[in-house]
């Protein structure tokens, strides 16, 4: 038996939900450039679960459903006042109030394929709230309800800030929302399929995937390529700092993709939505820094930028705090992973692979009073 390093190249299973085929990235055959451009985020939910877009009365049944059920219960939200509020990760905070949710979901353990289907609505429709929630909570504020008339991507901003947002935010936000949804065997979506192969339940499945989502290698690229932006500060200091990295053999976040090769097909819309929006605000410098770090990142390294490169100044331009930018991946992305656990369970085998072993060989027990 050999170890593939990381799984690189390994087909662990078949799935209809999304696919990368020559750097093209595909939702259920829909090229991610045509969704990007002209799908709002709850249709892409529907392609995702369902395989196939919504009719426009499917659209709204589903949109009224995900209303409904943004409710979160108040012992949740009682929980988030016991945490030290003011030293939490929000992504730690999210990992932990969804596996509270489970607690009081009567349902959580019911593996009948209604009910998981019932809980993946459940599900996405409190990611918001309980994002938003916690945002507000830390900052001595109270939660804000979802507003019925809203949409999914206008209602987030709206429960953060509390006003109803301008339509280019919520514009760039539900694109941005459209081309996080799903990824294919992404690290998280791979985790939310192993736990959930156990038959464990889709709680379960939602929270190991955010504890994968939150490491920097991962979802929490987003968070550290903005702190990269704020260090460098100015697009003077950009050769320098990078040069400085690249010498140091230090990796610079937002670059890099498993499977890219030329390039990640979504960072080319999330570019466009830097320019407009950071000139909007008037900072364009983190745009013209980012396209510097982008120019010698790429000719040096041949490394392009990946889906967290150009998010992180878009998610600053709409002025979000910059530690709920992976908690925003985690609430695109759940709607890839509920797809993914109901695919899973559909044609459920245990998920248990071998491991090459470099221990040592047989060895003798040594009691321990005749160990030296
Ligand atoms: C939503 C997402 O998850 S997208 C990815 C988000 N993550 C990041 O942006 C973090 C930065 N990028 C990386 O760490 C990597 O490119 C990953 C983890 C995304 C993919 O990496 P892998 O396929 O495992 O490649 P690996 O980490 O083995 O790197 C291969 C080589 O490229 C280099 N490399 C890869 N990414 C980078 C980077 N961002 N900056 C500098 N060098 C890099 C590595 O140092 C390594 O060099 P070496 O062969 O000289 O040691
Ligand atoms: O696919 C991956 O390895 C990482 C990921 O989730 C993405 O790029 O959206």
């Amino acid at each position: 038996m050999t170890a593939t390093r990381g799984l690189e190249g390994v087909v662990a299973t078949t799935s209809s939900i999304s696919s990368i085929i020559d750097d093209t990235l595909t939702y259920v055959g829909y090229n991610i450039d045509d969704l990007a451009e002209h799908a709002s985020f709850e249709e892409v939910i529907y392609l995702l679960w369902h395989r196939k877009l919504p009719t426009a009365s499917q659209l709204q049944e589903l949109k009224e459903q995900l209303a409904k059920d943004a409710e979160l219960p108040q012992e949740v939200l009682n929980q988030f006042k016991t945490f030290p509020i003011d030293k939490v990760h929000p992504m730690a905070a999210l990992r932990t109030a969804v596996s509270s949710l489970g607690l009081y979901d009567e349902e959580a353990d019911v593996m009948e394929t209604e009910s998981n289907y019932r809980k993946a609505v459940r599900l996405q429709a409190k990611m918001p709230s309980l994002v938003t929630a916690f945002a507000r909570i830390r900052k001595g504020l109270e939660p804000v309800a979802p507003r019925k008339d809203l949409g999914f991507a206008a209602n987030f901003l709206y429960m953060l800030t509390g006003e109803e947002p301008e339509a280019i935010a919520v514009e760039a936000f539900n694109k941005a929302l459209v081309l996080h949804a799903d990824h294919e065997l992404n690290a998280s979506t791979f985790t939310a399929r192993v736990c959930v192969a156990t038959l464990s339940d889709v709680y379960s499945g939602v929270t190991a995937a955010i504890g994968a989502l939150k490491g920097p290698l991962h979802g929490g690229a987003n968070e550290q390529v903005m702190k990269m932006l704020t260090d460098i500060g100015s697009v003077e200091n950009v050769d320098s700092y990078i040069h400085e990295k690249l010498n140091n053999k230090e990796k610079i976040m937002g670059f890099g993709h498993r499977v890219y090769r030329k390039g990640d097909p979504r960072a080319k819309h999330l570019r466009e939505m830097s320019q407009k929006l950071t000139k909007l605000t008037g900072e364009a410098h983190y745009y013209d820094m980012s396209i510097k770090i982008e120019e010698i990142v790429t000719s040096e390294k041949g490394l392009p930028p990946n889906v967290d490169f150009y998010s992180a100044s878009v998610y600053h331009s709409l002025g979000i705090d910059h530690d709920l930018f992976t908690p925003i991946f985690a609430v695109s992305r759940v709607s890839g992973w509920l797809a993914h656990i109901l695919e899973q369970y559909e044609n459920n085998r245990l998920i248990r692979p071998r491991a090459d072993y470099t221990g040592p060989g047989m060895q003798s027990y040594v009691p321990v009073e005749k160990r030296g």
